[in-house]
């Protein structure tokens, strides 16, 4: 299986159309590939706090259009990476788009876990509530998005799911670059799972971008890894891997459900 990841510069000197065209043109560059996939909030970037309500979209506007066509002339599965969504009933919400190479909506994602604490996207937009897997010729896709990358039980909630290759768009920052790295590794390890994880370069509202998008096999060995700037990721890995892995080494088979809540040092319930 062939993936190219779109490590996009988002960068403020670049409107949000010209950035959707040159996008585009980027996935239809892909053809050949299997699955392609884009970061998180590529058109206004992940910090770029005050331009979530004004470019926020419906569900079908202008990104799923253009991205819906990219898909069907590349022919590739596309992980669009993810939009400020608006719901028809106001609410905002960091929302991950799936296609199919005949360009059809093949799944949506609201991210869970927001991230900002008190500001950012945790104020400004919903938390989406369920977790989605895709199934493509080959694997299962599960997809999570940036900060959900610190939540292993979303991660073992998809694997419970069938989930076998985690796709993971982010807008995340250079200076926690190092955790970006090491979470990534962790989720393939812990889940014996592939994880393809596709951030962004460039500088937007003065938050200096990571990029390093980075693919990791089962077996927690990095595939491929991008620089920090704008680059086509591309890696050949075999979905298979993960079966193998699994039944090698049959970790997942040991885990224990259904403990007892641990009680606290005082003897209190947690
Ligand atoms: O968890 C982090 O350090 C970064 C998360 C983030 O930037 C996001 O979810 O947009």
């Amino acid at each position: 299986m062939r993936a190219s990841l779109l490590q996009i510069a988002v960068d403020e000197d670049e409107s949000v159309d010209s950035r959707r065209r040159r996008v585009a043109a980027l996935v239809r560059e892909q053809a050949g590939a299997d699955l392609v996939v884009l970061p998180e909030l590529w058109t206004t970037g992940a910090f770029a706090y005050e331009d979530f309500g004004r470019e926020a979209e419906p569900l079908e506007g202008p990104t799923y259009e253009v991205m819906a066509k990219a898909a069907a002339d590349a022919g590739v599965w596309l992980h669009a990476g993810s939009i400020p969504e608006r719901d028809p009933d106001g609410p905002l919400y960091n929302t991950s788009l799936v296609f199919s190479p005949s360009g059809d909506l093949a799944a949506a994602y609201r991210k869970i876990h927001r991230f900002g604490f008190d500001k950012g996207e945790a104020v400004l937009m919903s938390a989406g509530r369920e977790p989605v897997t895709v199934r493509l010729p080959g694997t299962v896709l599960g997809v999570a998005t940036c900060y959900d990358l610190r939540f292993p039980e979303l991660f073992r909630g998809l694997v419970d799911a069938g989930a076998e290759t985690f796709v993971v768009p982010a807008g995340w920052p250079e200076r926690r670059r190092a955790h970006w790295t090491l979470l990534a590794r962790a989720r393939a390890v812990e889940n014996q799972a592939f994880v393809l994880a596709c951030g962004t370069a460039g500088t937007h509202a003065g938050v200096p971008q990571a990029g390093h998008s980075i693919v990791v096999d089962p077996w927690g060995e990095v595939l491929a890894e991008a620089g920090p700037d704008e680059q086509v990721l591309t890696v050949d890995f075999d979905p298979g891997r993960v079966g193998t892995i699994r039944e090698q080494f049959p970790a997942l088979k040991d885990r224990v459900l259904g403990l007892r809540p641990p009680r606290r040092p005082d003897g209190g319930a947690a």
